[in-house]
């Protein structure tokens, strides 16, 4: 009996079987995290030129009624939690109120 059939290795898998498979899914959720840590930078880069242009027009920083948008957006999508992730985007993207 091989020592993996009785011991998790660092991907918990007890076979090495699922340990590749184990390793093999982690590579994708890592590339898969890059792309969305990239996509949430460039949302914020966006958010910021709205919040800019309608400071400099007298307006304010925060948009209520837009935001009651986004996080019914992300609600109908990914379900309560969806509404704290767009929460946390919220905040990255104009920071705290
Ligand atoms: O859509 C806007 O009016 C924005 O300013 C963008 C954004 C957002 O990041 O989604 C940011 C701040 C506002 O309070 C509402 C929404």
């Amino acid at each position: 009996m091989s020592p993996m059939t009785t011991a998790a290795d660092a991907t918990g898998a007890h076979t090495p079987e699922a340990a590749g498979v184990i390793t093999g899914a982690r590579e994708r959720i890592d590339a898969l995290d890059d792309r969305i840590i990239g996509l949430i930078q460039e949302r914020m880069a966006v958010s910021a030129v709205i919040q800019d242009a309608r400071i400099a027009s007298g307006g304010r920083r925060v948009n209520l009624s837009r935001e009651t948008a986004v996080l019914g957006h992300y609600r109908e999508a990914l379900g309560k939690p969806g509404t704290a992730l767009a929460m946390t985007l919220l905040e990255l993207c104009r920071g705290r109120v």
